[in-house]
């Protein structure tokens, strides 16, 4: 298979990606988009001419995007099936992209989200499942429609436990939760290029690179130092490899609006290429494990995920 290549490399912003790409006319969901790298993601489908839904836990954190011409603002909890409901149930008319962007990460001890699921997975894939399959109608009245799901590069350390997502057997870990929600999250993608070929909804999953954001706030000064994003006296650190938020978000903006990946789906991005299926693990650096793309896995997700729905 032919990887897909682009113009843009690693340090591309956001902006650079949609230069001289006109998306008036699309409409456009980007959940958690009011912080972080979903901000930058708003930003740059609105300066193209998109009208954007940031979907957030807290629509005030949003205001100030508000103000953007074509931005709105609506609420949405990812972890509490209700809320995903009430969001859907409030949308009209067709969508033609859907940004699954909020996350959380590294949750220091088990939590469960309302309807009892472990936290992270809940939040990141079960809450995007659901919201996905809720907008399923719009994606499809679209005619030409598009999912991407920001995931990470820990999908290369943490397959999907498929017979225990909630950590009910095995002993709780946060960075393995995060990881298999994660992971969860590039099986979505082709979850939904499998099941929904043929309507016209592509999907595509990608990872954005290190960027300091509000998402590092679990982690713990030791491993925040160990990953040299802090000094001895706490002070935060930025890494050579760091991205700025504005370069975290091109790989979410190209796959969400550039002509340049018409029709692709079921792929894995970063640094804007596409990157190639590599054996997982822990000190693998680039590319897409192969447990995060195997089709068997996608399915049995697929058929686990919509029991719950
Ligand atoms: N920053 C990085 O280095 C990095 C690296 C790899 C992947 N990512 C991924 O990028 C995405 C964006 O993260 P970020 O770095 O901008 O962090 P961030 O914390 O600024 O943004 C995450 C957003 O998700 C929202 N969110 C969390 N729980 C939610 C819920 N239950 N319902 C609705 N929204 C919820 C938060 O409110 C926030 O707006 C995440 O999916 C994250 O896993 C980030």
């Amino acid at each position: 298979m032919t990887l897909i290549q682009t113009p843009f490399d690693a340090r591309s912003t956001a902006a650079e990606v949609l230069a001289g790409v006109d998306l008036s006319g699309k409409r456009m969901i980007v959940t958690g988009g009011a912080s972080g790298l979903g901000t930058e993601t708003v930003r740059a489908l609105a300066g193209a001419g998109a009208e954007v839904t940031v979907a957030t836990r807290r629509p005030d954190a949003g205001s100030a995007l508000a103000q953007l011409p074509g931005v709105r603002v609506a609420a949405l909890d990812l972890a509490d099936p209700a809320s995903v409901q009430a969001f859907v149930a409030s949308w009209t008319g067709p969508l033609h992209a859907l940004v699954a962007n909020a996350g959380i990460m590294a949750v220091p001890t088990r939590e469960l989200s309302p309807a009892g699921w472990e936290l992270q997975l809940a939040t990141n894939f079960l809450g995007h499942f659901q919201l996905a399959h809720g907008l399923h109608d719009a994606l499809r009245a679209a005619g030409n429609s598009r999912v991407v799901v920001v995931s990470s590069g820990v999908q290369r350390s943490s397959p999907v436990d498929l017979d225990d997502l909630h950590f009910e057997r095995r002993p709780y870990d946060p960075w393995a939760a995060y990881g298999q929600s994660k992971t969860a999250g590039v099986l979505l993608a082709a979850g939904i290029a499998r099941n929904w070929a043929g309507e016209a909804i592509t999907a595509n999953a990608l990872a954005p690179g290190f960027i300091h954001t509000n998402l590092q706030r679990l982690i713990s000064p030791e491993t925040m130092r160990a990953m040299g994003a802090m000094d001895e006296d706490g002070k935060l650190i930025t890494p050579e490899y760091y991205k700025t938020p504005e370069q975290g978000a091109a790989t979410s903006v190209l796959l969400a609006g550039s002509p340049l990946v018409e029709g692709v789906t079921g792929r894995y991005f970063e640094d804007n290429q596409e990157a190639e299926v590599v054996a997982g693990g822990p000190d693998v650096r680039r590319g897409v494990a192969e447990w995060a793309v195997d089709p068997v896995a996608a399915d049995r997700l697929w058929s686990l995920a919509l029991e719950t729905l």
